[in-house]
């Protein structure tokens, strides 16, 4: 390399985004127009800001646009696409750095995922991170970028690679400076790309992709043949003259018919001027139409918001809703502006607590101004809002730091945040529509799908939102119950139940909807047809008790204390009397499950809601539900939190034991508890022995019991304190029911392993065998063994683990 001639190696990040970009997106390879017009439109956008405070920089004589040239092939090779623009341009060191280099955030997350993803995803993931210049090489064999920066004096640089190769070179343009100021991208098309040669499909593209977003006009330069009047060969101007010359083809003059005119014939028309074709070169502006958000919103396509919205903002999705819409912002400043829901949220949305906001892009008539919103942007809720707001009467020279600091700025914010509620609930509120082939009704569609969508930051935005914002983003939520799915609060409400005060809900974060439909708590209100939301997501029980009240409806956890249907009242005097009935019946287990379980629930009582299970465990008002106690307990492991362990450990314990009087296994054991003479056994005060040695049948039923209240806690959810015990008292029940000694042990006997190995291990001598691969490391005979004889007989504890194997 001599002095001024550099050859540099690609930053290793480039080489794969090369190959990256080139294997996945051939089939969208005309973005690579939209991404160097809107590199170029950058860099004049730059200039502009600069020259705000140095106006040297810029001149009448050079005006700032981008011009695009096609030029087919004179000699070999397919033809090259010159692209221009007068912008901020490049230093040679920035050539090297710009070009040479990703010096973007996040580059090598970005790509480890797309090298493991499929083309199409990688597509689609390039989509969204931005492939910029590197898009060149998907059509072009050999790229060369002749750069000089606004205000440099020195020679015009030369950015030079091919698409395979590992480095590039910068040097000086041969050629000299041919630009005042800017950057001119020379693309050598591959031989497959020659249709980018083609003036309509360039036309066509800039129309779609960058028409909308770049706010500096684009020239394609196009070549016109003209007829002119040939001024270099004499046309005589007298038609009698030209007469007298004889521009007709010789004849033979023997074959010549001499006609002599007649008198009254008509004059002889002088012959055409004599013409020659001129090619003209043209420049076109090819986005000379006006910018989508200030036209008239009924003059706009569907197809035009969608284009205008994945060309903007660089998605590859449509958008799932959009809002035109122009206002005023209070402080007298109007201005215009579209509004978009994306088709999904930011894959960094829950990952970080303060969300960047780069979705709005805040302009001054028409000319783009910043993206960013300063410190306390969009709430994080509504940070995948995307939205472009053009002032009309803002000085066009605000700078971003002065616009951040004005009025403006805030009054906007707070506009988009109603405007975008707005929009969702227009989308929300659509009546459902009748599919006309099917006949069927759709549903709301529309809503569905940005429900998938944004869902979840709805319901954030239902918690975090100011009290107004609450309630509508509130109604926004939708939810599965045990009978309908997609059901909105209000919705459930019009659908309440004579009587009803109660919204009824039952939380299993991580469970299926569909399982958590047959859970215990909710078989009586089904049964009976009682609505009840099931809650799925951890932010939503949350989310119900930071509502308190919907429509004039509490919340109410079904798998805790406080169920009302509301329609007791309502019970005939007959049923009154039943239950009654069933109360003093049950007593007699009740007191003695209330003894029995002393410091394990706070209370037994007879359920209101159980139809064919025996019992269930229900949280007090103010205890854990099995979803809370789960959600702290994960909290708890993640080192979270610990202060509140006093706070756990006293809600756990506040819950109750109900039972089914209906069940045939507690009318079994009221039987039994019938049989007993057991209140004088625990007239003992608590914590005393009992008075004599409890019975067979006592001792039996206390078995019972307990399996029952473990079985309660399993079936609510909760889990059992000691699944070992657990096991050993099922065993213990089965072994009676079916006549086995209830404390025979297994004859056993295990071979104990051989002694330590002496030695260091020499794995070339033996080895060790890969898992999946090789022999089978096993015999025949190897597990012909005997487990040993339990060395601890009496040892409750072993007994149960014996148990539990054989289980
Ligand atoms: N026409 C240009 N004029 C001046 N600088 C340019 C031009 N094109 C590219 N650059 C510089 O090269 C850098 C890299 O460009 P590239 O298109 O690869 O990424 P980007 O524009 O930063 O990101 P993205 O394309 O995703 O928005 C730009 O940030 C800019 O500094």
């Amino acid at each position: 390399q001599d002095g001024a001639h550099q050859t540099h190696e690609y930053q290793s990040d480039v080489a794969r985004l090369r190959k990256i970009v080139i294997n996945s997106l051939y089939s969208h390879r005309d973005v690579f127009l939209r991404e160097l017009l809107s590199n170029a439109n950058d860099a004049l956008e730059k200039l502009r800001i600069t020259a705000l405070t140095d106006k040297s920089l810029v001149s009448p004589d050079e005006p700032l646009n981008i011009t695009i040239q096609l030029l087919p092939a004179s000699g070999s090779g397919a033809g090259r696409v010159v692209i221009a623009d007068t912008g901020i341009g490049m230093t040679p060191d920035e050539l090297t750095q710009n070009l040479g280099t990703l010096a973007k955030s996040g580059t090598s997350d970005f790509l480890v995922q797309a090298e493991s993803a499929g083309a199409q995803q990688a597509g689609n993931l390039i989509g969204q991170f931005g492939l910029g210049f590197y898009s060149s090489f998907l059509v072009a064999d050999h790229v060369e970028v002749a750069s000089v920066p606004a205000g440099g004096n020195g020679e015009q640089w030369v950015f030079a690679s091919g698409a395979e190769d590992q480095r590039f070179e910068v040097f000086p343009d041969p050629r000299g400076r041919t630009m005042r100021h800017g950057t001119e991208i020379t693309l050598l098309l591959r031989e497959d790309a020659k249709e980018f040669l083609n003036p309509g499909k360039v036309k066509e593209l800039v129309d779609k992709h960058s028409g909308f977003s770049t706010s500096f006009p684009i020239y394609l330069q196009t070549f016109k043949t003209e007829e002119v009047p040939d001024e270099d060969s004499p046309v005589p101007a007298d038609p009698l003259e030209a007469d007298a010359i004889d521009t007709s083809p010789p004849v033979d003059d023997s074959e010549a018919i001499v006609e002599d005119l007649p008198e009254d014939a008509s004059p002889i028309t002088p012959p055409p001027p004599r013409t020659k074709n001129v090619t003209r070169e043209t420049w076109e502006q090819l986005n000379d139409q006006p910018p989508l958000w200030t036209r008239d919103a009924k003059t706009v396509s569907e197809a035009e918001y969608t284009d205008f919205y994945k060309s903007t903002f660089r998605d590859t999705a449509a958008p799932l809703a959009h809002a035109h819409f122009a206002g005023d912002a209070g402080s007298s400043v109007s201005f215009k502006s579209v509004l978009f829901i994306p088709s999904e949220l930011p894959s960094e949305f829950w990952s970080t607590t303060q969300a960047r906001v780069e979705g709005v892009r805040l302009m001054v008539k028409r000319v783009f101004i910043t993206n960013d919103l300063g410190e306390d942007a969009l709430p994080k809720w509504i940070s995948w809002l995307r939205a472009i707001v053009d002032a009309d009467d803002l000085p066009l020279n605000v700078s971003r730091e002065q616009l951040q600091s004005t009025k403006f700025l805030a009054q906007i914010k707070s506009i988009l945040v109603k405007r975008a509620i707005n929009l969702l609930t227009k989308v929300a509120s659509a009546p459902a529509s009748i599919n006309e082939e099917t006949g069927e009704e759709e549903g709301q569609t529309q809503y569905r799908a940005v429900w998938k969508a944004i869902g979840s930051a709805i319901k954030l935005g239902a918690m975090e939102g100011s009290a107004g914002q609450k309630n509508k983003l509130g109604a926004l939520t939708r939810w599965t119950t045990n009978v309908r799915e997609f059901v909105g609060l209000d919705d459930y409400v019009d659908n309440r139940k004579k009587g009803q005060r109660q919204i009824f809900y039952l939380a299993g974060v991580g469970q299926k909807a569909e399982d958590l439909a047959k859970s215990v708590f909710i078989e009586k209100l089904h049964a009976r047809g009682y609505e009840v939301l099931l809650l799925t997501e951890p932010m939503d029980e949350i989310l119900l008790n930071n509502f308190q009240r919907w429509g004039g409806m509490a919340f109410q956890d079904v798998a805790k204390k406080g169920l009302q249907y509301g329609d007791e009242d309502m019970d005939a005097e007959a049923d009154k009397a039943e239950q009654a009935g069933i109360a003093e019946r049950f007593a007699p287990l009740l007191s003695w499950l209330k003894k029995e379980y002393t410091g394990t629930v706070m209370d037994v009582v007879i359920s209101n809601r159980l139809v064919t299970s025996p019992c269930a465990i229900v949280a007090d008002r103010y205890g854990y539900s099995a979803n809370m106690e789960r959600l702290v307990a994960a909290q708890q492991r993640s080192g979270k939190d610990t202060s509140q362990d006093w706070m756990t450990e006293y809600a756990r314990k506040q819950r109750s034991l109900e039972i089914n009087p209906k069940s045939p296994l507690i009318e079994g054991m009221l039987r039994v508890v019938e049989g007993l003479d057991w209140e004088e056994e625990y007239s003992a005060d608590e914590g005393e022995k009992p008075a004599h040695e409890p019975t067979q049948a006592e001792l039996e039923l206390k078995e019972v019991a307990q399996i029952l209240l473990d079985g309660a806690l399993v079936r609510s959810g909760f889990e059992v304190t000691d699944p070992n015990t657990f096991f050993a008292r099922v065993d213990t029940v089965l072994r009676r029911s079916l006549g086995v000694s209830e404390t025979a042990q297994p004859e056993v006997e295990v071979k104990p392993a051989p002694p330590v190995e002496e030695g260091p291990l020499n794995p070339e001598a033996e080895p060790v065998p890969e898992p999946g691969f090789g022999e089978d490391p096993f015999q025949p005979g190897d597990f012909d063994y005997e487990l040993p004889r339990n060395p601890f007989p009496e040892d409750p504890d072993v007994q149960a683990f014996a148990a539990h194997d054989e289980l």
